[in-house]
């Protein structure tokens, strides 16, 4: 069996100190939850009270002659046994009720709170996430919360009060051997439950892990629903995921049996009790110590005891998973981006929009330089171009101004302002960029360019359509703007998806643009057209272009020339030509392509 991407949790030593960090979360509803409280302990007051009711209904009953039975019986008992129950009933919906609220809300704000989280995170670490393991350990983290709040609360606490508390009165009414034989099954029940749960978790873990891995199986075939048809490998994927259901089958079979072991040791415990404190009471009875009422007092009160204890085996492991997997869910959000404001920082002011990288030296992984000793202006309105071979370092130095990561030495400029100085927000504000690949979210194609500027008109909307020469394809749609892009806008081709992006920036107008290979993916008629419309919207604004296609910038302010991580060259056009070197090279093999 493949080992599963996710983390399984079960056999994490259990912090419950996880609770005490849910607390803050109860504040915001105080009266609500004393209320709730109040209900609770209302509830349990009346459950313990039935059974006494029951008894005198019995012993009366006992007492009457047979013929004058229902008349002699007394009713308001009766009537009261009826209302207790009832009370005990609403006023245990009641707190539910109540406290769903309270639950639901906390739910909401640590989901949210995770999710700003997420979005505050750096490149880095969505880059090395696992979707589906982390959005698990979300959904796992949330459901936790809901699950343990009620269940701390609600079902462990009032638990083993009512126990104490029943105990007590067994003490108090028949003396010690009742309640002796009630704590002893009691601690036996738990001591079991417990050591059983430990023994079990290998058995859960492992069906958990042939779930995630039979699960990612059957998502990776189905995303790769072309290449397993280009390669007819449709046998092929049914026989690695039949294998990986057959673990996940023989792992359920190995954890029912376990389950049973559970289960039928529970139930031996609780059988044994039962008998034990029925036999006990049967002989008092019969050697005249004891009504027939108290046998069904004592009865009621073993019921009533292991019903809920019962419940408390099952209780136990799940709030055993909830903590470990909250805890996950907090050690997330004590996760520090490696990118962050500094404390009080200003906004950018972009006046001009000079731009300087200042000796940039900068890597991924400390045993890999990218960049070294990278140092270039653009002058405000400049338009400067960066060529070089692939991988020589040209879209790290975008991911770099707009601070998508920090620089390891030297330091980047905005009109005399060092970047990591302002806030992210203010420097991400003003530049746009149309980068090499775009993904566009899965709505339609309006809302798409819209979200560059949520709160632009219908005609900016339009007017950046426009601009992108976009609007002939919108036409061509049945659905017009309308349209869905599928997910990650897999349903538009490269260059349509290009033009979303350009509109998106044209509708942002920020003063300083990036555009990586933003016409690779256009035909040379549509790219005569875009660069046009690109140069437009540039008209005034600093501008940074990366090219492959050396033809895109031959009119570049100033074209760099990067080389392994270094800058080599630097010059317009015709300048690097002359000096017969990188560009000039690269120039030549490019044109000989064109022509061949
Ligand atoms: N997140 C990352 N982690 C580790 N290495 C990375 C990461 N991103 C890029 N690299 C590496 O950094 C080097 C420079 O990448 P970059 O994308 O800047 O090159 P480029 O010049 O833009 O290439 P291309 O023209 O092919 O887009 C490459 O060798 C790449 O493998």
């Amino acid at each position: 069996m493949r080992r599963s991407k996710f983390p399984i949790n079960d056999d994490k030593p259990v912090n419950w100190s996880v609770f005490w960090q849910l607390l803050p979360y109860l504040k915001e509803f105080r009266s609500r939850v004393l209320l709730a409280l109040l209900c609770l302990v209302g509830a349990k007051l009346a459950s313990v009270g039935m059974p006494f009711v029951l008894k005198h209904v019995v012993d009366d009953l006992n007492l009457s002659a047979p013929q004058a039975a229902l008349i002699t019986v007394p009713i308001a008992l009766i009537i009261a046994y009826g209302l207790l129950r009832l009370f005990s009933v609403l006023a245990g919906e009641i707190r539910d009720t109540l406290f769903g609220r309270v639950t639901e809300r906390a739910m909401r704000r640590l989901g949210l709170k995770v999710f700003e989280h997420l979005h505050k995170l750096d490149l880095d670490f969505h880059l090395n996430r696992q979707t589906g393991g982390l959005s698990r350990d979300i959904e796992r983290g949330t459901t936790g919360i809901g699950f343990l709040m009620r269940f701390m609360v609600f079902n462990i606490v009032p638990t083993l009060l009512e126990i104490g508390l029943v105990a007590g009165l067994l003490l108090y009414n028949y003396g010690v051997s009742f309640a002796a034989v009630i704590m002893l099954s009691v601690v036996t029940y738990v001591w079991f439950s417990v050591k059983a749960t430990h023994w079990r978790t290998r058995y859960v873990r492992e069906v958990n892990q042939a779930d995630s891995s039979t699960n990612s199986r059957a998502i990776d075939s189905l995303l790769n629903y072309e290449t397993v048809k280009y390669f007819n490998n449709e046998e092929y994927e049914a026989s690695r995921y039949d294998q990986d259901l057959a673990g996940w089958e023989q792992a359920r079979r190995k954890n029912r049996l376990s389950l049973f072991v559970l289960n039928g040791g529970q139930a031996f415990v609780i059988a044994a009790a039962m008998t034990a404190m029925m036999w006990m009471a049967a002989s008092q009875v019969a050697a005249g110590n004891m009504t027939l009422g108290d046998f069904v007092l004592i009865n009621a009160f073993t019921m009533q005891i292991f019903m809920p204890l019962n419940f408390l085996g099952f209780v136990y492991r799940e709030i055993r998973g909830a903590l470990a997997n909250i805890e996950n869910l907090f050690t997330l959000l004590d996760k520090a981006p490696k990118v962050s404001d500094a404390k009080d920082c200003p906004s950018l002011q972009v006046a001009k929009g000079h731009i300087h990288f200042k000796d940039v030296g900068f890597h991924y992984r400390p045993d890999r330089p990218i960049l070294r000793g990278v140092d270039f202006s653009i002058k405000p309105g400049q338009r400067v171009a960066v060529v070089g071979e692939s991988g020589a370092g040209k879209s790290t130095l975008v991911k770099l101004l707009f601070r998508f990561y920090d620089v390891v030495s030297g330091g980047i400029y905005i009109d005399g302002q060092e970047i990591r100085q302002v806030s992210q927000s203010s420097l991400r504000k003003a530049i746009g960029i149309v980068p090499q690949d775009t993904v566009l979210f899965n709505d339609t194609l309006y809302e798409n360019v819209r979200y560059a500027r949520p709160q632009a008109s219908d005609e900016e909307v339009k007017e950046a359509f426009r601009l992108a020469h976009l609007e002939h394809f919108v036409q061509s749609l049945p659905d017009g703007y309308q349209t869905m892009v599928g997910e990650r806008g897999l349903k538009l081709s490269g260059g349509e998806k290009q033009r979303v992006a350009i509109a998106r920036v044209i509708l942002k107008r920020p003063p300083i643009l990036l555009f990586d290979e933003a016409t690779s993916s256009l035909d040379s008629q549509s790219e005569g057209a875009i660069l046009a419309a690109l140069r437009e919207v540039a008209q005034g604004h600093t501008s940074l272009v990366i090219a492959h296609r050396l033809s895109t910038v031959v009119d570049a302010d100033n074209i760099l020339v990067m080389h392994q991580g270094r800058i080599v060259e630097q010059g317009q056009h015709s300048a690097l030509l002359s000096a017969n070197g990188h560009y000039a090279k690269l120039w030549q093999i490019q044109q000989q392509e064109a022509n061949s």
